[in-house]
């Protein structure tokens, strides 16, 4: 461990920073009953100003989302002058680097992660969550080739739902939505649906369908909606690329249809409906896991069930969900014991 911060001593070992943005800094951690590394996000109140609210809602936003391609919240810890946010580690880092060292992905594997990003945005639309800012930096890989979804500051879950206007204009240039850019009334889902044509065409071809240095002209290539398409690109590829970047947004396709488009669908046994179902049932706890947590605190399981049932979103939580976690990966839903505590096990070295 390197530096330690007094709010997590104890509870996690702190390693070096992973990544660092404007008011933020990720390190990897070290959760430290179950062993699993986690990434925590750390942010000092005072620099974040009146982004504040931002990390509020991106909180509440990843405390209602539980799924496969979205990256997990764990824990939050605030101090009078920190937050932070205890997330899910993805050893592989980014999709964009992943794209870059390879130039560009063969179109079976773009659809390999277009089907999970599709996966992950039509879970969080069923949210009633726009996400705003999609593109390869916000998508992570872990150990097994999954995306996970990350930077919720941007997200908006509408008032009246996922079918009321809004008009923040947010999120990256050059994966922004045409109607977005023309400061018009938009619906997020739609503007969702444009980012993510954006991102499949940086998958399938290595580079962005519209860009330039000056804003201006870039805005004018987006409005206009025309793109090279080079000529590695197949027919069902290209179509599919036509139906998410469509300018008029009444045209775009929408990720209900994405969910069983034939270009995403494509080799996949007809079972596999694209999962965007989340396979976690956050409702109900896991019994293995609740008892785990339960004799190592000497509690009994229904005090430790009551205890988790709560969600606060504190060390329970972040235990329980990565021995949950673990439990998925089939690996030992055992908690490390604290030796001294167990009266006549000798202390080991
Ligand atoms: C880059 N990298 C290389 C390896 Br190997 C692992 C990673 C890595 O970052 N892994 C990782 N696991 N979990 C996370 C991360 C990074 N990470 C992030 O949240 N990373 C974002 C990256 N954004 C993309 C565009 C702007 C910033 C971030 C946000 C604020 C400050 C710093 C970084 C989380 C916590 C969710």
């Amino acid at each position: 461990p390197i530096k330690s911060y007094c709010a997590l001593d104890g509870f996690y070992e702190m390693y070096d920073t992973i990544g660092s943005g404007g008011f933020a800094k990720v390190k990897l951690g070290v959760h430290c009953l179950t062993g699993e590394k986690v990434a925590i996000k750390i942010m000092d109140k005072k620099q974040l100003g009146d982004d504040l609210p931002r990390i509020r809602l991106e909180i509440e936003a990843m405390k209602s989302l539980s799924h496969q391609n979205v990256c997990k919240l764990f824990q939050v810890i605030e101090t009078d002058a920190k937050i932070f946010m205890v997330l899910e580690y993805c050893p592989d880092g980014e999709l964009f680097d992943y794209i870059v060292e390879r130039d560009r992905l063969t179109e079976d594997e773009a659809r390999h992660f277009f089907r999970q990003i599709v996966a992950a945005v039509a879970y969080i639309h069923h949210k009633g969550f726009a996400h705003r800012d999609l593109k390869p930096e916000n998508l992570l890989l872990d150990d097994d080739q999954q995306l996970k979804l990350i930077d919720f500051g941007l997200c908006a879950k509408p008032k009246g739902g996922m079918n009321s206007h809004l008009e923040t204009c947010c999120g990256s240039p050059a994966y922004a939505a045409p109607e977005l850019i023309s400061g018009k009334c938009y619906l997020g889902s739609e503007a969702d649906i444009w980012s993510m044509g954006v991102l499949l065409y940086a998958l399938l071809c290595g580079y962005l369908p519209f860009d330039d240095d000056n804003i201006a002209i870039l805005y004018r290539k987006i409005q206009s909606g025309v793109y090279e398409k080079p000529e590695w690109l197949s027919e069902s590829s290209m179509e599919m690329l036509d139906q998410l970047l469509q300018v008029d947004p009444k045209r775009r396709i929408t990720v209900a249809q994405l969910l069983h488009h034939p270009w995403v669908l494509k080799d996949c046994n007809p079972s596999y409906n694209v999962q965007w179902e989340s396979i976690y049932q956050t409702k109900e706890l896991d019994d293995e896991c609740v008892t785990e947590m339960a004799v190592s605190v000497g509690k009994s399981r229904k005090a430790m069930h009551s205890i988790l049932s709560d969600w606060s979103y504190d060390y329970n939580t972040a235990t329980y969900l990565l021995l949950w976690k673990r439990k998925q990966l089939s690996k030992s839903v055992r908690l490390m014991r604290d030796q001294q505590s167990i009266p006549g096990t000798p202390v080991s070295g």
